[in-house]
């Protein structure tokens, strides 16, 4: 199965919501993350599961659908594994991910089953000893990506919410920079305040300049902003077209353009950009 190329938003959906996970299918997030974990009561995972694992059958979601499954530690584990091994999610999401050896028990449970050879492997680091073992986790060649958990992180770490994220700054930055590291993908946290667009605003524009591929989020009224920003701009557009152009007259390797210097990493950059700007025109035309 072709996986979505697209990281800009992430709307996770609760398994337990029959409403939400209808709608999922119309919804222009480029990725869904259906959640069996925390956002289900304990009396409503079955149903959850059966819902969501109906729900991948969507051939309109099966590319861009993640499941987060419970905790490696919970008692849901092996039910999840074994309702998903035949509904073959593109993607699992594990929650709490603290070490390598967590990355090791997942993989040797995916071997167990049949259905999950292609499947994805995201890792949500979202404590204290997630984020001091992020560079050995992102490593691991089974992870695909990462997505930040902030509200168990400021839980464990006791901080403060403000609203340039200051407690959780090291620890935002060593996410990207662990996946960086290992060319990886690297999601941000949800921003609680659905109905803040100029507070979700803020916050995706300091994910995008840390380095995040994009963000994970709580509500659909949250998805056209995040998409906006974690997209490349028409001036972005411009600027790297000129990088191009500007590149092209270089003597020595060097060019200039508007006073600042042009090296062939900074065209390398120009172009990357110019391909996620075309590959999301394609994807939305
Ligand atoms: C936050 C919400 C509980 C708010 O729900 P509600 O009050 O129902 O919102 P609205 O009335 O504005 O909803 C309008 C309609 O939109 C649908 N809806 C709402 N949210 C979603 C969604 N996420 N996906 C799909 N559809 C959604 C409603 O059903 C309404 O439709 P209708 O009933 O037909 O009118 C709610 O938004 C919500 O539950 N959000 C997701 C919460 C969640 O998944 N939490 C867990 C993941 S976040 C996390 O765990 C973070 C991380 O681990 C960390 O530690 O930080
Ligand atoms: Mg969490």
């Amino acid at each position: 199965m072709d996986i979505s190329p697209l990281y800009r938003s992430f709307l996770f959906v609760p398994g337990a919501n029959e409403r939400a996970v209808a709608k999922a299918s119309q919804l222009p997030a480029d990725r869904i993350i259906f959640d069996l974990e925390d956002a289900v009561a304990s009396d409503a995972k079955p149903a959850a599961l059966t819902r969501v694992c109906s729900a991948i059958s969507d051939p309109d979601l099966a590319s861009r659908a993640l499941v987060r499954v419970n905790g490696l530690d919970s008692a849901y584990i092996a039910a999840d594994l074994r309702a998903l091994n035949t509904a073959t999610p593109a993607a699992l999401v594990f929650p709490k991910i603290e070490k390598v050896d967590h990355v090791l028990q997942i993989d040797a449970l995916l071997q167990v089953f049949k259905g999950f050879q292609n499947t994805q492997v995201w890792v949500m680091i979202e404590t204290p000893l997630g984020v001091l073992n992020v560079a050995q986790i992102m490593a691991h060649p089974r992870v695909t990506g990462l997505i930040f958990g902030p509200n168990d992180l400021r839980k464990s770490l006791s901080a403060q919410t403000s609203e340039n994220r200051d407690a959780l700054q090291t620890s935002l930055s060593l996410c990207v920079l662990a996946v960086r590291a290992h060319d990886k993908y690297c999601i941000d946290g949800v921003y609680n305040n659905f109905n803040d667009n100029d507070g979700l605003m803020r916050e995706c524009e300091q994910g995008r300049m840390l380095g995040f591929d994009g963000k994970s989020l709580i509500h659909p009224n949250q998805i056209a902003t995040t998409n906006q920003i974690f997209a490349p701009s028409i001036a972005e557009i411009t600027h790297a077209e000129n990088v191009i152009s500007a590149f092209q007259s270089a003597i020595d390797g060097l060019a200039t353009l508007n006073g600042e210097m042009i090296e062939e990493l900074h065209v390398q950059q120009a172009k990357a950009l110019l391909k996620q700007a075309q590959i999301i025109k394609q994807q939305e035309s």
